[in-house]
């Protein structure tokens, strides 16, 4: 060791015995809390599992596991080998497979699965504001939230069985602090033969549904399932979204607040920089050219109005990945909602895979 590195050690501050042992046992102490907190938390996580297995597994369609950390999460299984994942946490759907095993939807690399943020990637349910808000946390806090499942079922066919599961949201403390609705939000999310379907319902509830707890108002929102679409490489010009052509849209990357939107020429393309596009008044399918000779369509088949189309290219910190995905968004964002007490509405998206080669 050199003297200067030696009077540098010399130099620092000294701290009283006594004071360095209290600062040690508080470490102590906070660190015997936090492992208690993690083992209190694995322990309500087992038993949201087991709950739910004994309330709505259904053999060989419908099954809940512990995940990534621990979380509680669903899995759909198709006869043909199809399968799907949904985390209760935002109620995420983080896998799509086909029959081969392939998995439609992707996961970022810097997903993380404490609860400290929202799952990034598979499919995020985006309420009750899409993008950047002075209310609350971007994009909403339905993604921050647990739901609770509420029903699953294998119908119509016992021979060819449509494994579902639906979760339910309402307000709390926690979304009234941001926003003070009284509401319930379901989700439902069908595995179908040859397709996902996913089914976003929000309901304002009458007041005397909640003794005392508000009066009968209107609120607005905004929504979106904002999903992550694997692909072979963003830079690729085999790779681009279809169907968007004549459409309005809002440049995100260039103006959020853009008065006159911009008109598509052509199919979307990604590689050159960040895509974050707001296309407004769609029609119902998009299909994204994955680069494979496949085509991810995304159909909105019921309340969406819009299509957001995102690649984030070097803007996140998580190198290579960002060519890895586009996501491709059905949201409800060129007008707010406004939803009357006692009324419900109603999103559905149907994703399938089609050859185009
Ligand atoms: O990182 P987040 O919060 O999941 O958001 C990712 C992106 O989501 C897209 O939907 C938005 O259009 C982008 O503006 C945003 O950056």
């Amino acid at each position: 060791m050199s003297s200067a590195a030696l009077a540098s050690v010399g130099a620092r501050p000294r701290v009283a015995p006594g004071r360095r042992v209290a600062v040690d046992a508080r470490r102590a102490t906070a660190a015997r809390r936090g492992v208690s907190a993690t083992v209190r938390a694995s322990a309500l996580n087992d038993r949201i599992v087991d709950d739910a297995n004994a309330a709505f597994a259904i053999p060989g369609s419908v099954e809940f596991v512990a995940g990534e950390g621990g979380l509680p999460k669903c899995v759909l299984t198709h006869k043909n080998g199809g399968s799907a994942e949904v985390y209760l946490f935002g109620a995420c759907v983080t896998s799509w497979c086909q029959p081969s095993g392939d998995d439609v939807l992707y996961v970022r690399p810097d997903a993380v699965f404490d609860k400290s943020k929202p799952i990034s990637g598979g499919a995020p349910l985006c309420f009750p504001r899409f993008g950047p808000s002075d209310e609350m946390q971007q994009h909403g806090f339905a993604r921050n939230s647990d739901w609770t499942v509420i029903s699953s079922s294998a119908d119509p066919n016992p021979d060819d069985p449509e494994p579902s599961v639906m979760f339910k949201l309402r307000d709390s403390e926690y979304t009234r602090e941001m926003w003070d609705h009284a509401f319930e939000a379901t989700y439902e999310v069908t595995l179908r033969r040859e397709s996902l379907r996913m089914e976003f319902s929000v309901r304002n509830p009458l007041a005397e549904e909640r003794k005392g707890r508000h009066e009968d108002a209107p609120f607005d929102f905004t929504a979106a399932i904002h999903t992550y679409i694997e692909v072979a490489d963003a830079t690729s010009p085999n790779v681009f979204a279809r169907g968007l052509i004549g459409k309005n849209y809002i440049d995100k990357a260039i103006d959020p607040n853009v008065v006159h939107p911009e008109i598509c020429a052509g199919d979307v393309v990604f590689g050159t920089s960040l895509c974050d596009k707001v296309f407004l008044k769609t029609e119902p399918e998009t299909d994204l050219h994955v680069g494979t000779g496949a085509a991810v369509c995304v159909e909105n088949t019921r309340g969406w109005t819009d299509t957001v189309v995102w690649n984030p290219h070097e803007t996140l910190n998580i190198g290579d990945a960002w060519k890895k995905f586009v996501c491709v968004e059905s949201a409800a964002v060129s007008e707010k909602i406004v939803l009357d007490s006692g009324k419900v509405w109603t999103a559905e998206t149907n994703m399938f895979v089609a050859d185009v080669d």
